[in-house]
């Protein structure tokens, strides 16, 4: 299947010398939600610029639903939709006004039951004849998304869309991403939630310095470059780790009360195995024990700071 999104090559540098990116490839399917992940200024915002005819490319070459996002620019931005980073609503139009001219600007004739539809999706039905400039910030973040949606998009980006918001809205907003990728929408997402790339993302990708540095399912991330730990919390002190442990990845806590055992996600639990045999024999009593998996986040800031 011919990819959404096909990302070859790709540099940008700015008026100023800066290079923003640097030989980009990347390919985006139908119908996945895929999230950029990458510290302050890492290109994300520029990347997605360039998808959408915001900011010019230097060098290499871009299609968006099958468009040369250059020679056929009109096609891919009408595949379309962006909710940018920073708000730009203060508008004295009523919402239902703003999601309609939207739609207009990108050719496409009224369509008042899809308007209708996008404004219940977000609960901005209520709204519907409010100001913009009377809305709280959060109705004000609904109000973008819809206006991106407003045109039937194939392709929706979405750039920090839950900077700032609480954590009600962030749910809505999840479960609307959700919703339309259930619809077959492709979405991209930028967020410095790792947690919501967690929660929603099919696939993930991290870029630092211009270069997309890795592209993996997030199921595979998580069990490939994912640690899982151990703990058991001993019936009676030790004072040191016996002889037989030290073999192991494993640590004693300071109080002597609790053993931490580190491994990877991929390895068997065969290590575990080994580690209660070992203890068995050593009559080291347990009376608890936990074991908990690396985060995102974690796999992350490992990543970026390397
Ligand atoms: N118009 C511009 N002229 C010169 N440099 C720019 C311009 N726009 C962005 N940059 C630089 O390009 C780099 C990438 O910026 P970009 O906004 O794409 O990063 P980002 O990953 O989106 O960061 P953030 O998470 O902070 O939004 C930064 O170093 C930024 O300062």
């Amino acid at each position: 299947m011919q990819p959404d999104i096909s990302v070859k090559n790709l540099s940008k540098v700015y008026e100023d010398g800066f290079q923003a990116l640097k030989g980009v490839n990347l390919e985006i399917n139908r119908g996945e939600i895929f999230a950029l992940l990458g510290p302050n200024g890492a290109g994300k915002t520029t990347l997605i610029s360039i998808i959408c005819g915001i900011v010019n490319l230097s060098n290499g070459s871009v299609t968006a639903a099958g468009f040369d996002i250059r020679k056929q620019y009109r096609k891919a931005r009408e595949a379309i939709g962006l909710v940018p980073q920073e708000l730009n609503t203060d508008s004295f139009e009523t919402v239902w006004n703003a999601v309609s001219f939207s739609r207009g600007l990108f050719g496409k004739s009224p369509n008042p039951a899809h308007i209708e539809k996008v404004l219940k999706d977000l609960s901005l039905w209520e709204k519907r004849n409010n100001r913009i400039m009377s809305l709280s910030g959060g109705m004000k973040r609904r109000v973008m998304i819809a206006k991106a949606l407003s045109h039937e998009p194939q392709i929706l980006f979405l750039d920090e869309p839950t900077a700032g918001v609480d954590v009600e809205l962030r749910r809505d907003m999840w479960e609307m991403v959700r919703k339309l990728r259930e619809n077959g929408t492709t979405i991209i997402l930028t967020t410095h939630y790792i947690e919501e790339a967690e929660e929603m993302a099919d696939r993930i990708g991290v870029i630092r310095h211009g270069e997309i540095i890795l592209v993996e399912e997030k199921d595979r991330l998580m069990s490939k470059l994912g640690k899982k730990e151990l703990r058991l919390q001993l019936q009676s002190r030790l004072e040191q780790l016996p002889g037989e442990l030290t073999l192991e990845p494993i640590e004693l806590s300071e109080d002597g009360y609790e053993l931490i055992y580190t491994f990877d996600s991929q390895q068997q639990q065969a290590g575990v195995a080994r580690l209660l045999r070992t203890l068995g024999d050593l009559g080291i009593e347990y009376r608890d024990l936990q074991t908990r998996e690396s985060s995102l986040e974690e796999i992350f800031v490992g990543l970026v700071h390397e």
